[in-house]
């Protein structure tokens, strides 16, 4: 298996606890995964925690999924850059004119700027959750929505679920990534998640990266079950 297929799991370290979460990331090597830090460990530990894994050599998916006035957002997109992650998020319902001028305050990076990348409907939506919010699409539909609009912003893709990779992948483009959280390999307890995929139907659906967190951090063994579900999609 070479070390590209095998970098396509990003771990969500989704711990409230820096050691153990760096005890855990100690059993890891960069060239087996990636690292994505969100919500929780951001505003427990910060910046610097997040400059810890880019030493350790890991790439870094800052999960942060900024929505807000486009000129702050722009200014969020800079500092994860300056962070050096390898990946940063914005919402696609922020607008065109965000995730523009988002993308736009990244360019000076040229070749070290970090992937921009939009979240669509979130895996723990559902239908019944859209039409809630007065969203009268299928998630389906609004993913696709959504990530044609991210498309035309010149974002570098989209997270969704794998259940609209398929689609996704036909009708934007094999360049444009796809991110899908919600993945549960056979038999694992989806939780909160309701769009989910195993890993290996994912990636067969079109998924570039995989974001998997509590089947592998809540394993009894969290390096083992990195290992395996590296295998089954090698
Ligand atoms: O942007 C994300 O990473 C994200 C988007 C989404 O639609 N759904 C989703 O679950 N996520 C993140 O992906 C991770 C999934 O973790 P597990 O459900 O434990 O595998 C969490 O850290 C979520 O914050």
């Amino acid at each position: 298996m070479s070390n590209i297929e095998q970098k396509k799991v990003l771990i969500a370290l989704d711990y409230d606890n820096e050691s153990a979460a760096l005890a855990f990331v100690s059993q890891l090597s960069p060239d087996e995964c990636r690292l994505k830090v969100g919500k929780e460990m951001f505003t427990y530990f910060g910046p610097q925690f997040v400059k810890k894994l880019v030493d350790l050599g890991f790439d870094v998916f800052l999960d942060l999924k900024f929505h807000d006035i486009p000129n702050t957002v722009a200014k969020a997109v800079t500092a994860a850059a300056e962070l050096g992650v390898w990946m940063v998020n914005v919402h696609a319902s922020g607008g065109t004119e965000m995730m523009s001028k988002a993308k736009e305050a990244l360019s000076k990076y040229g070749d070290k700027a970090p992937l921009l990348i939009a979240v669509t409907v979130l895996t723990s939506m559902d239908q019944a959750q859209l039409s809630k919010l007065g969203i009268d699409k299928t998630p389906q539909e609004q993913v696709l929505y959504l990530a044609k609009l991210a498309k035309e912003s010149g974002l570098d893709g989209v997270v969704c679920s794998a259940q609209e990779a398929e689609t996704l992948k036909a009708q934007l483009g094999n360049e444009f990534k796809l991110i899908t959280p919600g993945i549960r390999p056979a038999g694992s307890d989806a939780g909160d998640q309701k769009r989910i995929m195993t890993p290996a139907k994912a990636i067969e659906a079109g998924s570039d990266y995989l974001v998997i967190g509590r089947p592998i951090t809540k394993a009894e063994d969290p390096a083992k079950a990195l290992r395996d579900i590296n295998a089954s999609i090698s």
